[in-house]
């Protein structure tokens, strides 16, 4: 991959390939770039968290194993199918999915059910 573009909503940022650097300042101003985009993209999955807890009529529906183990597998598969090492994807998203939960849990608490 020569390069990586991102948008959302109207920002566009175009993130060079790693090969494409030469110094470490260029590449950490890419790594910057991507970082930028990375919190905004965890921001916005977090909200569909936020909106679950809305959705969940009892807490104990907050942790779903079937569906944490179904996240993870296919995951592991998209890992595979773009050729990322699918140890490091599965660390991550369930470290991932472990903080959505205590995301998820805080905003089903601060709610009045019922
Ligand atoms: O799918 C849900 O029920 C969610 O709340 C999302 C999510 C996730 O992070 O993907 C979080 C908590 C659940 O235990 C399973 C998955």
């Amino acid at each position: 991959m020569e390069s990586l573009v991102l948008s959302i909503e109207d920002q566009r940022v175009c993130v060079r390939a790693a090969k494409g650097c030469e110094t470490m300042t260029e590449l950490r101003r890419e790594i910057d770039k991507l970082d930028q985009f990375i919190v905004e993209v965890l921001k916005f999955r977090l909200s569909f968290m936020e909106r679950a807890a809305v959705l969940k009529e009892t807490r104990n529906k907050v942790r779903d194993e079937d569906r944490i183990e179904a996240v993870v597998d296919n995951i592991k598969a998209k890992a595979v199918a773009v050729g990322l090492n699918v140890e490091f994807a599965e660390t991550v998203y369930r470290h991932l999915i472990e903080q959505s939960i205590e995301h998820e849990y805080g905003v089903f608490d601060a709610i009045e059910k019922g």
